[in-house]
């Protein structure tokens, strides 16, 4: 019997671009699963400081990377679980987040974390977002989008979520850390962040969130939507 191919839509781009407040949406609206690659890496950052790792030492960052066991459970929002503990909480800080991109340049911390993004892909689809979606870990995904936004956008919108939640941050901060992380993570040698030849390029500087999942969702048959 053949097997029946699992649909997959994969959303790249820089931080603050929106791709998972859209990727989230568009996955509940699909009726299909969601990975939040970033968070990997995020958690991995994590771990990295539970253990007080030296980020200079390649094995011992190795060596906490295949250990991690990672648990997902999706309510309204992703939690997720570290080794049992949940560390929602502190996966979203900018230290966490620059942690995660510093490691992310690591071509052995790539491919130790690649089996884990793949084991997303279950029916009846999945929606992807990261910064190599489309380009390495799913190439052959159905549908892929490349969504971006100005630094000074983008800046603004992590102020904006991040005083939400309380956490006091400086704007000039947030714009040079999103800046240094673009950097980081389009020039690395391994996967760096690109838009796939074949993906949808949608700037969402002046677009709505709606607008942008509309334009996203635009791209799926409808045959392929779970009633
Ligand atoms: N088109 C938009 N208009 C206004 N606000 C937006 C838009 N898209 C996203 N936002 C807001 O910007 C913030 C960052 O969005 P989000 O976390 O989805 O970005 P991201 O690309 O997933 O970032 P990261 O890669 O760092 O996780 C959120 O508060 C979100 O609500
Ligand atoms: N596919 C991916 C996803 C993320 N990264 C790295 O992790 C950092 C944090 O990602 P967020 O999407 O949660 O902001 C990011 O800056 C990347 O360095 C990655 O390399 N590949």
């Amino acid at each position: 019997m053949m097997a029946i191919p699992i649909p997959v839509l994969t959303i790249d781009g820089p931080s603050g671009a929106g791709k998972g407040t859209v990727s989230r949406i568009v996955a509940k609206e699909l009726g299909w699963h969601y990975l939040d690659s970033g968070s990997i890496y995020r958690s991995l950052a994590i771990a990295l400081s539970q253990k007080e790792a030296d980020l200079a030492n390649v094995d011992q960052i190795l060596s906490i990377a295949q250990a991690m066991d990672l648990a997902y459970e999706c309510d309204d929002e992703l939690i997720v679980k570290l080794n049992g503990e949940d560390i929602t909480a502190q996966l979203g800080t900018e230290t966490t987040g620059n942690v995660a991109s510093i490691v992310a340049a690591i071509p052995e911390v790539r491919q130790v974390l690649l089996q884990k993004q793949k084991d997303f892909k279950k029916p009846p689809g999945l929606v992807a977002d990261g910064r190599d979606m489309g380009t390495v870990v799913f190439p052959d995904a159905d549908f892929k989008v490349f969504l971006t936004a100005s630094a000074a956008k983008r800046a603004e919108r992590r102020y904006k979520q991040l005083m939400e939640k309380g956490i006091d941050v400086n704007i000039h901060q947030i714009t040079s850390e999103i800046e240094s992380r673009d950097c980081r993570d389009k020039e690395r040698l391994t996967a760096p962040l690109a838009q796939a030849e074949d993906a949808l390029f949608i700037d969402s500087s002046a677009m709505t969130i709606d607008a942008v999942i509309a334009q996203v969702l635009s791209l799926v048959p409808q045959r392929l939507v779970r009633q």
